[in-house]
This record gives C-alpha cells, structure tokens and sequence, in this order.
C-alpha cells in the first residue's frame, strides 16, 4: 500500500467514527498505523497486552488501549513523491483564546515558588491550556504538517470517538524496551533555537535538568543493571532547545511486567516533579483546569518489530485536543527556587508556537 492509500483508509474511518491511531517515529522513514475493527472503548487492564496505549497524566483515570488483535495494523513507507499535498495549503483563519490567563497562571507559578521556598517540594512543574478557534480544518492535514516540520520529534494522531482526536509531536521518550534493553531519557530546562546549538544555559535550567536525570536513575536502579547514561546535550525540538541525557541498561527481570517499571518512572520530574506525590498533589489542586492526557504517555506495547518485541512509550507533550471548530493546546514548565514568572509564561507561549505553527 502507499501512503495516499493509506491516508484515504484513515480518512474513511475517522468519517465512520472508528478508533485509530497514525504516527511516525524521529528516527524511522515511514507510518505505523492502528485502525480498531470496531468502536468499543477498551481500557488497559494488563501491560502484558499489545497494542497502543494511550495514558492520562492521572493514573486514577482511565488508559485507553487499541489492542492489536481488535485492529489492522499498517505500517508504510514515506516517500518525498506522494508524502505531500492533501490539499495542504488551505489557510486557516483562527483566533486565540486564553482558557487560563496570564494573571492566573503568574499567580500559579508564584505559588509554586513560594511551596519550593516553604520546603513543600524542590520542583514543580505547572501548566495551562489555550484554545484557538478556527474553521475548515482536518486532523489528518494538520498531522502531515507535523510530520513535515517535525522529523526529530514522536509525530502521532489520536482518534477515540468516546474520547476524541488528539495530535502532537513530543521531544520526549517515556522508555523503549526491545527485549530487555531498555532506554529512556532525562529530559528539561527550555530555551529558544535561535541559529545554534552552541548555547549557554542558566542555573535554572541545568538543576532543574540534572533532579530529573538523579530521579530516573536512583528509580530505575532496583530494575535495571549496567546503567549507562550519556553526557548532558543541548537537543533541539522544532524552534526550542532542552537539556537531555540519554539513559540505557538491561532489565533485570526481563518477564517484569512493563507496569513495574512505568510505575517508578511515571509522571517523572520533567513533567510533575519532586518529590513526586507532593508535586502531584499540587498539580491536582491548584491548575485551573484537567491535563487529561497531556502529559500522560502514548505509544506501542509488546508489538512485534522484525522478530523482536519491543514496546515504544513517548510522554505526550506539545499536543493538542482537537474538536470541529478548535483546538485546545497544553503547555506547562518546569518550576524551582530561581523561577521568574514572567519568564515561566514566555516558556509557555514558545511551546503554543509548536502546535500553532501547523494550524496556520
Ligand atoms: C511540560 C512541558 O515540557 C517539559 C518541561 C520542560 C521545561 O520545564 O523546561 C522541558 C521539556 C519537557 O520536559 C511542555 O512542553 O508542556
């Protein structure tokens, strides 16, 4: 099948309300694609079932699985002949509303300030969402640009009719397992690409970077032997660069079920915080409104690659929730002791510009 093919396949179910997940990998020149055979609403019950899993930042809600054995699974090459157009150059008309305001959203990261100062917890990291109205839109053309401006980062759309379409393009691996390899990263601290990867970074950032590569690996050291992890790097996604440290090693118990390891790692200190509970329970109570599944986790589980079973997660960042006439976009920070409000809200706006750049 070529890609035209497919993306008329997809189309066709998203017009039947039919559950399907399309997405592209960084390093991989191609599509993987989901479509479920029926409309059912399967939650995960096990992590020993394969198929694509789709979690909520909140683990008392609901994670969605679209199990391989109730679907088709497709995975096709990108060719630069047929990858383009799908009537991409319609221009969109959208306006831009702020859901939680820049007044809120200073007084939320003052708060955390002031609960870092209080020894409440040494990070946390807060959010907001944004929604931009807008007309004649559709998700899968909206998903080729992301694929175009995006080749470094997990480009995937989402569609559940009980739930709804969600697309995004993340910077950041939750884990890979391929067998009992296992590979995750370390993942924080933001600044604008201006023309270089040569760039300095603040306190700020490098301490706010290394608790979370100290959480990862005092974690995962009880279930991963010969841990490995690389030097700290600039990484660039689309028009901003983070810290990132690379983390690898063997599982222990290679029959673990991938639950144990999710568990220890899940929500890490690049998305939530540290302590992880206490950052947790800040978040719950004091955002203004529910991340639902951004900064949750997404991706392939115990799927069968060229003879090896791997399973592929991605922590669901620079997303967004998309209904018929708008799109809600998420984004959040990481906050400590040498925050700035003012500077913590400009990080947010930057991260809109990933998603708004595709829904011009
Ligand atoms: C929370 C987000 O990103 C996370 C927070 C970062 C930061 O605080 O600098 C950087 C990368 C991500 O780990 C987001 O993009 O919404």
């Amino acid at each position: 099948m070529d890609i035209s093919a497919l993306y008329l396949k997809i189309q066709s179910h998203l017009d039947d309300q039919l559950p399907f997940v399309v997405y592209k990998k960084s390093e991989e020149e191609k599509l993987n694609c989901f479509l479920q055979n029926d409309n059912l609403l399967y939650e995960l019950d096990s992590y020993n079932t394969s198929g694509f899993v789709f979690a909520p930042f909140d683990n008392r809600e609901r994670t969605i699985l679209i199990p391989k054995e109730k679907s088709k699974f497709y995975s096709v090459s990108i060719t630069s002949n047929n990858e383009t157009e799908h009537g991409i150059h319609d221009r969109l008309s959208y306006s831009v509303s702020n859901s939680v305001s820049k007044e809120n959203y200073l007084q939320l990261v003052s708060n955390s300030i002031q609960a870092i100062e209080d020894d409440f917890f040494k990070k946390v990291v807060v959010s907001r969402k944004e929604k931009v109205s807008f007309s004649n839109k559709n998700p899968l053309k909206i998903f080729q640009r992301l694929i175009k401006s995006y080749s470094s980062a997990f480009v995937y759309l989402w569609y559940h009719p009980a739930i709804g379409i969600w697309l995004g393009a993340t910077p950041e691996t939750l884990m890979t397992i391929r067998e009992d390899e296992f590979s995750t990263m370390a993942l924080a601290g933001t600044q604008p690409y201006v023309d270089s990867l040569e760039v300095k970074w603040g306190a700020k950032e490098i301490e706010e970077q290394s608790m979370v590569t100290d959480f990862v690996l005092n974690e995962l050291s009880p279930k991963v032997d010969r841990i490995e992890r690389s030097k700290t790097y600039t990484y660039r996604a689309g028009s901003l660069l983070h810290l990132k440290t690379d983390i690898k090693g063997v599982l222990k118990n290679k029959e673990s079920d991938i639950n144990d390891v999710i568990s220890v790692i899940h929500p890490t200190p690049a998305v939530c915080g540290l302590p992880k509970e206490r950052a947790k329970s800040f978040i719950l109570e004091n955002e203004y409104y529910e991340r639902k599944y951004y900064t949750g986790f997404l991706g392939e589980l115990l799927i069968n690659h060229n003879g090896s079973t791997e399973s592929n997660l991605f922590v669901n960042l620079r997303c967004m929730e998309m209904d018929d006439d708008s799109a809600i976009l998420y984004v959040g920070g990481g906050i400590t002791k040498d925050s700035i409000p003012e500077m913590e809200w400009e990080e947010t706006v930057r991260k809109t510009e990933t998603m708004k750049k595709v829904l011009y």
